[in-house]
């Protein structure tokens, strides 16, 4: 599948710190059968045919990157040493550093180091969805489960209609240029979408599956490793 007129690259940011996996290093350099668990992250990324780079975001002070064998990925992937204190900085410096080799409509797709089951029909499925699309979207899935609202005493105050309620998750694909001037005026968001939201878009939800989660907890990890253990011979 190709874009024709516009490009696709990847933005990866990895400068968080992994505070709520409670683990000495950043959980992006975290043991997933056997590799860092970032690898499987940009290995999926690079080898697909519908992404043209791979731009990977990294602390300013990241000690780790240089410690492993990227080659195999030859310049596909591209690390960037500039995260900032947040994850919409961090993207936002990648989309700066990036501004020279980059066209204004080319498409974007900001994926979190920290879903490393993404699979290719993910990024298939969001890519021949949105390619066409005026404003882009995201990869999400709708809630399942019922949802409570708490007191202050972790009491239920009351059960919120699940109704059209979407988890978001990455990748996340948006034009290049529509991309940073929405994360130059919405600095304090958790997702792209939501910064696209506040300049009065609405990103189209494109249904993925619950098995790109994000590693936040140390279980995620064990749910991880069995996601990419019994995914083994369908890809
Ligand atoms: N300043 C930051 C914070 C986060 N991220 C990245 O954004 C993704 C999703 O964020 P999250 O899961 O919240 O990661 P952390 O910030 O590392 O975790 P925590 O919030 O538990 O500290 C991760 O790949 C993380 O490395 C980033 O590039 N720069
Ligand atoms: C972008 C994201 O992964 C969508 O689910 C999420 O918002 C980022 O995680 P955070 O823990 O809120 O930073």
């Amino acid at each position: 599948m190709r874009t024709h007129t516009s490009r696709c690259f990847a933005i990866v940011p990895a400068a968080g710190s992994g505070s709520r996996m409670k683990s000495e290093h950043p959980k992006q350099y975290l043991p997933l059968l056997g590799e860092p668990l970032i690898r499987h992250t940009l290995g999926v990324l690079c080898a697909s045919p519908v992404i043209d780079r791979v731009y990977v975001v990294l602390s300013v002070g990241d000690q780790e990157w240089d410690r492993h064998d990227w080659r195999p990925f030859g310049d596909r992937l591209v690390p960037l040493f500039c995260g900032g204190v947040s994850r919409a900085e961090s993207v936002l410096n990648g989309l700066r550093a990036i501004a020279e080799h980059t066209a204004e409509s080319d498409w974007i797709l900001v994926h979190d180091a920290a879903r490393p089951c993404l699979a290719p029909w993910h990024i298939e499925t969001l890519v021949h969805e949105l390619i066409h699309d005026e404003v882009g979207g995201i990869l999400a899935v709708p809630v399942a489960d019922t949802l409570k609202r708490e007191d202050s005493t972790h009491r239920i105050a009351d059960t919120v209609a699940r109704d059209g309620l979407w988890q978001a998750q990455t990748p996340q694909m948006f034009r290049y240029v529509m991309l940073k001037r929405a994360l130059e005026s919405a600095r304090h968001v958790t997702d792209e979408a939501s910064a696209i939201e506040a300049m009065g878009l609405r990103p189209r939800l494109v249904r993925g599956d619950p098995t790109n989660l994000k590693v936040t907890y140390p279980l995620d990890l064990h749910l991880a490793e069995w996601i990419l253990q019994h995914r083994e011979g369908k890809e």
